[in-house]
């Protein structure tokens, strides 16, 4: 009930939620509170104005905290900071409420532990612990002053009351420090364990060279849509660097994933966010560009081809250029992407056979080159 009211009051915004979804308890337990000291007002010998200015000074809060939640993002309040200042208001108005409730007095103890209890949910275990002093302290002093300013009040069961409380109040402070620090732990790990799946998940479908997607990723993104979309015309392409070999024989094998690297980096640059260059593997990289006729596709494969001729990367004294050699389908309706891979592989070798540096382009059945 708590959540849907705090869902309903902060919209969207899980954190606001919890927040809201908290201050509304709290409100409930003061409502409790004030419930007992009206009715030892009404029928005992409370006194109305105090009764009235410990419930002016509780509703005052209260809207201020609602206010505080609610504006917390723009005034870089942290649910823990809020949770220091409504501890301690919530400590402040039990202790001004232990001299008004009279026989009822045991009901603040109470409510001094559920305080503490509920703090610990969002405070570090230090600030527990300070807010646990600070009730011990005010609780005190409000308990010295009462037993010498009213005869009503019991110095002996004052003090009785007093020990009972202390040591509870720093029993469960200590009880839910240690959770704080449990929770804290808990965060942390999590906190790691999301790190670390995020380096697995870019490990397992990035390359590590080139940084563009993998095989793995490629192959599970197309076999996910298992087929094309009925009616919606995509494309796929494989390129390859032409004599990529000798880049490596005679420059180093650094400097061929300086230029693998490269390519990948001016390759992307042509593309739309929508296409999708991947490494296939080796000098081998795979295009796939979804709703894209095949006339669109033989545009941006010829631009991706001339770009590549144009390029070059400085190695030492030399200028290392590469050319790119391409094999281009447009998926058939309803085909399986592994066919249409075949297809592509095979005007890829076309491509080589017929002098490299050139698109392969499969049409109507028959493959045709463009350079
Ligand atoms: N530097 C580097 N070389 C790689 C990498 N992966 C594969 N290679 C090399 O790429 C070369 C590919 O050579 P080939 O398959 O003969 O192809 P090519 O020389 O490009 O000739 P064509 O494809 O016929 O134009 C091999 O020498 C591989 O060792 C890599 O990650 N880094």
């Amino acid at each position: 009930m708590f959540n849907r009211l705090g869902k309903t009051a902060a919209g969207d915004d899980p954190k606001m939620g919890r927040l809201v979804s908290y201050w509304s308890v709290t409100v409930l337990l003061y409502l409790l509170c004030l419930g007992i000291v009206w009715l030892e007002t009404f029928t005992g010998s409370g006194q109305r104005e105090a009764a009235a200015a410990l419930t002016i000074l509780s509703c005052l809060g209260h809207a201020g905290f609602y206010l505080l939640i609610r504006k917390s993002r723009r005034l870089r309040l942290t649910p823990a900071q809020l949770s220091v200042y409504q501890g301690r208001f919530a400590v402040l108005i039990t202790c001004l409420g232990y001299p008004i409730v009279g026989p009822f007095r045991g009901a603040c103890l109470v409510v001094l532990l559920v305080t503490l209890v509920f703090c610990a949910f969002t405070l570090e275990a230090r600030k527990t612990h300070s807010l646990s002093i600070f009730a011990i302290v005010l609780l005190g002093a409000m308990m010295i002053a009462m037993s010498r300013l009213d005869p009503a009040f019991d110095a002996r069961i004052e003090f009785v009351h007093f020990v009972l409380i202390g040591t509870m109040v720093a029993v469960v402070g200590i009880l839910t420090g240690r959770m704080s620090d449990l929770r804290a732990r808990l965060k942390k790990q999590k906190d790691e364990l999301l790190v670390a799946l995020a380096r697995i998940q870019d490990l397992a479908t990035r390359d590590a060279l080139t940084r563009l997607p993998n095989r793995r990723f490629m192959v599970d993104l197309l076999q996910g849509g298992e087929r094309v979309p009925h009616g919606r015309p995509a494309c796929l392409a494989l390129l390859d660097i032409d004599w990529f070999k000798r880049i490596n024989d005679t420059y180093g094998h650094a400097a061929g994933d300086e230029v693998l690297q490269r390519f990948a980096e001016e390759g992307s640059k042509l593309l739309r966010p929508t296409d999708i260059l991947a490494r296939w593997g080796g000098e081998e990289f795979l295009l796939f560009l979804p709703q894209t006729t095949l006339a669109q596709a033989q545009g941006i494969l010829e631009r991706f081809r001339r770009h590549t001729e144009a390029w070059t990367l400085a190695h030492g004294e030399a200028r290392l250029r590469v050319t790119v050699s391409a094999g281009l389908v447009e998926l058939h309706d309803r085909e399986d992407y592994g066919s249409g891979i075949s297809r592509a592989d095979a005007l890829l070798y076309r491509a080589k056979s017929e002098g490299r540096n050139r698109v392969a382009v499969e049409e109507e059945g028959a493959a045709v080159t463009a350079a």
